[in-house]
């Protein structure tokens, strides 16, 4: 494990367990069966067909579709901020529920919303965010991260004052501040320089080394070419398991 990362580090004893490999054993990262998904209040209402998938840990499922196929919306369910109409989806194992401090342990979330709190710098943020869970070396780790995000000359600026690019920097250096098994981005290189979108590509690549599996909603063919082991491709009559070569394709046919 390396000095940038917490992983685990950090996970209070008492959810440790859950979080762990070890614990995890072969137990698939994500599990639904027959998943569907949407904002009514009925199937009728799914915005796209049903999902069954495994993906194992230190995998990196990338899912690609047109806009509005329902990519997000599926990640939403994933982690719990949309209950489902239909079928299951388990995480480490367990029915997804975002409040279980297991979950909140174990499962780093970088989706469509840009939340921070207005009173607090870039650095405030990072480390408000490591020590509430637990890091131990909260602030050499954020040092770094702010490095590894190209934040160190914003580091005292407060969030308001950032372009957009640099606050999608910040929420992206706070998924990676805190213990994680499984991280779920959506559009993660939205609004990256071509630099910054190659760096974290190889930040995933070195996460999946560490065992971390990673769900990406992606419109990037060169983030699924990189980092994805399997993809999910959404169209309005199916949903298809594809390779990541599959899935490059069909970005690039859109
Ligand atoms: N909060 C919401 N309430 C109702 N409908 C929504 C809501 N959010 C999204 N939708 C609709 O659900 C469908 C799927 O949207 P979703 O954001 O999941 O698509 P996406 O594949 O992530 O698109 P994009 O590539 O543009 O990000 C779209 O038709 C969208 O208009």
């Amino acid at each position: 494990m390396s000095a940038r990362s917490p992983r685990l580090t950090g996970v209070p004893a008492a959810t440790k367990d859950h979080a762990t490999p070890a614990a995890a054993g072969k137990t698939p990262a994500l599990r639904t069966s027959a998943l569907l998904v949407g904002y009514g209040e009925t199937a009728a209402s799914a915005v796209c067909p049903p999902v069954t998938i495994d993906v194992a840990p230190g995998r990196a499922l990338a899912v690609v579709g047109a806009n509005g196929t329902g990519k997000s919306t599926l990640l939403r369910a994933f982690v719990g901020l949309l209950a489902p109409l239909g079928g299951r989806v388990e995480v480490l194992g367990r029915e997804v529920d975002e409040r279980e401090a297991a979950f909140r342990a174990a499962v780093s979330t970088v989706m469509d919303e840009d939340t921070s709190f207005p009173s607090l710098t870039v650095r405030e943020h990072l480390l408000l965010l490591a020590r509430g869970h637990g890091v131990s070396r909260a602030s050499a780790l954020v040092t770094e991260l702010i490095e590894e995000f190209g934040l160190t000359d914003r580091a005292a600026a407060m969030p308001t004052a950032l372009s957009s690019g640099q606050r999608r920097r910040m929420l992206l250096a706070a998924a990676f501040v805190r213990p994680r098994r499984l991280l779920v981005l959506d559009e993660p290189e939205q609004r990256l320089d071509a630099g910054m979108r190659d760096r974290l590509a190889q930040r995933l690549v070195a996460e999946r080394a560490d065992g971390v599996t990673v769900l990406m909603a992606t419109h990037d063919p060169a983030l699924v070419q990189t980092v994805a082991t399997e993809a999910l491709l959404i169209a309005e009559d199916a949903v298809r398991r594809t390779s990541p070569k599959g899935a490059v394709a069909a970005i690039e046919a859109l």
